[in-house]
């Protein structure tokens, strides 16, 4: 069931240039869904839409069957998790949490009972009467998500949520607030420019890139299968490699497409002997990720090997990330580590053809995007 959807929704802070344009968008109840996107892609201001603290400029915003589009963010019934905890440093953690209760003038017995299940399901009982100021920022990140539950919203916004925190605080919250988010079925948005934040918490990813609605999907599917070239070179670290193509022709064994320098490549018949009429013109952009250019095995069926040197090696711990000079262009590999391999040395890969993600250089769309029936490496549509 849909618990908020926009409607085309748009945003001009200037009336002249839009911030958000027409963007249809749907959060089920209980699900978490993340905004993902680079700095300026108007992640914020959909949030801010949300709640109400910015009016839409076009649209329409529902929260079930109800029409909030012109409703202030008190009418809204919305949480808020801001990035920098946004707590009142002289009260303790329960005083914190129990602090919208009190402005409310809630019964003291009920403020009780309200924040103690609160402190309970964060697991905050040891430090239930200390100062916030004492306590580490994963801690302090977690009473000001106790001060979001205890109004029992209809949705909860986690804005940048983890940016304050070092790796190691940022790895424990990031599943402890995926776990809570779960066991309390919380209807949730995550604004994030992190993809592994949101690929790790959120049931459904919105990709964003000036103001327009990219993809939405699963993390999976977002990763097996990017709607287009900028939701591609978006997520994946390292990113996906990009590589100019073209078309060749349409054989009974399948379609020729030639990379970079002329590297012939054949695509399976299914899908692209169908989909391959999807494309624009001949001019194409063939990705491949990096830890789908392998080591090619001795005595191996490939259908694709190049002998190619070895630029760059990176090490980075449990692997290796290799940049090559092959005849398809640059390339970027990852190899289990240590790998032993150095700059110079000659490596043999290998591409496998049902790997690869085929885009249209014009339209940059992924020629599979919204084919079903597909089974692609990660994911089945
Ligand atoms: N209050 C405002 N007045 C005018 N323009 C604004 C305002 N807030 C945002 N914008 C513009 O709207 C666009 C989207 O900004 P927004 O802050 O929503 O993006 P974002 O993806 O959240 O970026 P960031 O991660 O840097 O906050 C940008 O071009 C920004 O300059």
């Amino acid at each position: 069931m849909v618990a908020v959807e926009l409607k085309n929704v748009s945003k001009s802070y200037d009336g002249k240039t839009f911030a958000i344009e027409g963007l249809n968008l749907q959060c089920e109840y209980g699900e978490m869904l993340a905004l993902l996107g680079p700095s300026g892609c108007g992640k914020s201001t959909t949030l801010k839409l949300i709640a109400g603290i910015e009016r839409i400029s076009g649209g329409q915003i529902m929260f079930g069957a109800r029409d909030v589009s012109q409703l202030d963010t008190a009418s809204r019934n919305v949480a808020m998790v801001f990035e920098d905890y946004a707590l009142y440093p002289h009260l303790s953690v329960f005083e914190n949490i129990a602090f919208p209760l009190r402005v409310r003038s809630t019964l003291h017995s009920d403020i009780d009972r309200a924040v103690g299940r609160v402190i309970d399901l964060l697991e905050l009982q040891e430090v239930r009467d200390a100062n916030v100021r004492k306590l580490s920022g994963g801690a302090q990140q977690r009473v000001s998500i106790g001060r979001a539950l205890v109004r029992e919203p209809d949705l909860i916004m986690f804005d940048e949520p983890l940016s304050h925190m070092d790796a190691a605080q940022k790895v424990g919250l990031r599943s402890e607030i995926a776990r809570l988010q779960k066991a309390a079925k919380l209807t949730s948005v995550l604004v994030t420019h992190d993809q592994t934040e949101a690929i790790s918490m959120a049931d459904r990813i919105a990709v964003m890139d000036k103001g327009v609605l990219q993809q939405v999907a699963t993390p999976a599917e977002i990763y097996a299968r990017p709607a287009n070239l900028f939701v591609a070179s978006f997520i994946g670290e390292p990113p996906m490699n990009l590589l100019e193509a073209q078309l060749l022709e349409v054989r009974s064994e399948g379609v020729a497409i030639a990379i970079g320098q002329g590297v012939e490549l054949l695509l399976p018949l299914q899908p692209y002997g169908a989909a391959i009429h999807r494309a624009s013109s001949n001019k194409l952009v063939v990705g491949v990720r990096p830890e789908h250019v392998r080591l090619a095995q001795k005595n191996g069926h490939h259908a694709l090997v190049m002998t190619t040197p070895i630029v760059v090696v990176e090490t980075r711990g449990d692997h290796d990330v290799l940049q090559l000079r092959s005849p398809m262009g640059r390339l970027v590999m990852e190899v289990n580590g240590p790998s032993g391999f150095a700059q110079g040395q000659l490596v043999n890969v290998a591409i496998d053809p049902h790997d690869v993600h085929v885009f249209d250089a014009q339209t940059t769309c992924n020629l599979l995007a919204g084919v079903t029936g597909v089974v692609t490496r990660g994911a089945q549509t």
